[in-house]
């Protein structure tokens, strides 16, 4: 059972849920009146994609890109690699890119001055989980969800080697599963 693994939850459902709730309010209203692309980074932004989108009450338009950094490993490789592109044309609409965790910041650091190129009105940021100890790239966030500690974090969409995704909190991951 992959709850035998969590070393401490971190974050619970309510606390989830209510986050979304709030910033689903303030994104609906300061966007309003805007061309908004919510851009989730997969994987792990799905879940809080999913349950953000719900929250927001202005017309919204997804898309997705697929970046990878840390693989199977618990340190970023410091190589971001884009394996998957916006599909959307995003030239004058105002990007929220939706991310799951901010860590090193190294792979926000890279999308953002990737996207930059597309000629959106805006790029902008909306993170869940911030591990401020880690920080390598200073990242300009204008939505923030919690801080976390700087543990491996799994759950509520993120992974440790592709596992954990589907734990519905967030959590710590214990110290054993990563240094067998
Ligand atoms: O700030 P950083 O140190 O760059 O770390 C944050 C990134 O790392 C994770 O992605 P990962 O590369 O594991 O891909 P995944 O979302 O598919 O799990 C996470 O989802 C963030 O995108
Ligand atoms: O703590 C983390 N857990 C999972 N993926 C991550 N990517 C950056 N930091 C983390
Ligand atoms: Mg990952």
């Amino acid at each position: 059972m992959i709850v035998n693994d969590v070393k401490e939850i971190l974050i619970g459902k309510e606390e989830l849920n209510a986050k979304c709730r709030e910033l689903g309010a303030m994104i609906s209203k300061d966007y309003a009146g805007r061309d908004l692309v919510l851009v989730g980074i997969l994987k792990g932004s799905v879940v809080f994609m999913t349950d953000l989108m719900k929250e927001i009450t202005i017309p919204v338009m997804l898309d997705f890109m697929a970046v990878s950094s840390y693989g199977a490993d618990t340190k970023s490789s410091g190589v971001v690699k884009i394996i998957k592109d916006l599909d959307m044309d995003v030239e004058g609409k105002s990007i929220l890119i939706v991310e799951d965790i901010i860590d090193t910041g190294l792979t926000l650091g890279y999308l953002v001055e990737y996207l930059r190129a597309r000629k959106a009105s805006s790029i902008e940021i909306v993170c869940l989980l911030d591990k401020k100890e880690r920080r390598k790239v200073e990242i300009p966030v204008k939505y923030r969800g919690f801080d976390v500690p700087d543990e491996f974090i799994i759950g509520y969409g993120i992974d440790y080697a592709e596992r954990y995704r589907n734990l519905p909190y967030v959590a710590s991951l214990k110290e054993e599963v990563y240094t067998k």
